[in-house]
């Protein structure tokens, strides 16, 4: 940890650059085993928000794991890290006036939390999507759960790797045969309650 850093207080801040946008910036985290919908969900919404003239930003598991975090490995350190790092981005987004939407397995609890914190009252809004494994399981999309099961891959979520489900997500798309696209329409209205979006 270093010392002697000193914070800028720079005169264009966070309220004015939101105001700039017109918008609430926020970052909606999804959270859910691989599988569960997270990437395609997120991008019907991101779709609908962008029709909605919103500036927004999809941080993408798969992807921020090409750049960003192309160090990391599944280990259950390297997973911690990744979420922080990825907390820490979304923050700088939300400051900017963004509105993030992030799809990370995420699978523990405690870093969820610390991604909360980061934020202020109401700018982090966790979704559980919250498709069982075996439905995960019948989709692979990837083949993942399939090498994870013949050995192939290691500490795979679910399988030999923990997964955290939340207490206290401010919303839960329970699996109950509803398609994506309903998903991102049931994510919109709540963003409406919000007042995120008009
Ligand atoms: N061992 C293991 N466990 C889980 N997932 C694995 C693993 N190996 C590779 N993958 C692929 O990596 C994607 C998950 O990356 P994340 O950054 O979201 O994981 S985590 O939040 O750090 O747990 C995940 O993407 P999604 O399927 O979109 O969730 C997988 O495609
Ligand atoms: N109701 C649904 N919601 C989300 N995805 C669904 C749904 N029904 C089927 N799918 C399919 O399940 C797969 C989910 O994959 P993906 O979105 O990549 O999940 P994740 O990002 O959580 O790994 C996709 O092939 C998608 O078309």
């Amino acid at each position: 940890m270093v010392t002697n850093i000193l914070w800028h207080q720079h005169d264009v801040d966070k309220a004015r650059r939101a105001q700039a946008k017109k918008q609430k910036p926020c970052v909606l985290w999804l959270t859910g085993l691989s599988g569960s919908g997270k990437s395609t969900v997120a991008n019907l919404l991101e779709k609908k928000l962008a029709e909605n003239g919103k500036h927004t930003y999809l941080l993408d598991g798969d992807n921020v794991r090409h750049g960003l975090c192309g160090d990391l490995t599944f280990s259950d350190k390297d997973r911690v890290e990744n979420i922080r790092r990825i907390g820490e981005v979304s923050k700088l987004f939300v400051d900017a006036g963004i509105i993030v939407l992030t799809a990370f397995i995420s699978p523990f609890r405690t870093e969820r939390d610390f991604c909360r914190r980061l934020l202020a009252d109401g700018e982090f809004v966790e979704i559980f999507v919250d498709t069982p494994i075996e439905e995960c399981e019948k989709r692979d999309p990837k083949g993942l759960y399939q090498k994870a099961r013949q050995g192939d891959i290691k500490d795979f979520t679910g399988i030999d790797s923990p997964y955290e489900a939340p207490e206290n997500a401010e919303i839960t798309l329970a699996f109950s045969g509803q398609t994506a696209e309903q998903s991102a329409e049931q994510l919109f209205d709540l963003l409406k309650q919000k007042g995120i979006v008009a």
